[in-house]
């Protein structure tokens, strides 16, 4: 068994490339925002968002993980349409 130092090192340079990636999306829904603004489009697309949780089952086989992945992706897409909202006001 690993320590727990070595472990936490693991954790700590996983998050680093998970926060980088975040950024990554989050710009990437500024870019989906400023396009659905110019064509008069709402925030939220529920149908989208099924697509993505499709899309993350169909990218595990981790069965016993797949119901925390989704909640995880819909925190994510909430904090998204969030952002979005604040981009409008602003
Ligand atoms: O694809 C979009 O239209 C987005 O605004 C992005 C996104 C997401 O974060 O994945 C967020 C809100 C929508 O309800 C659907 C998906």
């Amino acid at each position: 068994m690993e320590d727990l130092s070595t472990s936490r090192k693991k954790i700590n340079e996983l998050d680093q490339q998970l926060v980088k990636l975040l950024e990554e999306r989050f710009n990437v829904v500024t870019e989906v925002n400023d396009y659905k603004r110019q064509h008069d489009l709402p925030i939220l697309d529920a149908k989208r968002e099924q697509q993505v949780l499709a899309k993350v089952a169909g990218l595990t086989n981790r069965s016993d993980l797949l119901p925390y992945l989704q909640e995880i992706y819909q925190e994510i897409m909430q904090r998204s349409r969030e952002y979005q909202k604040r981009q409008r006001k602003d």
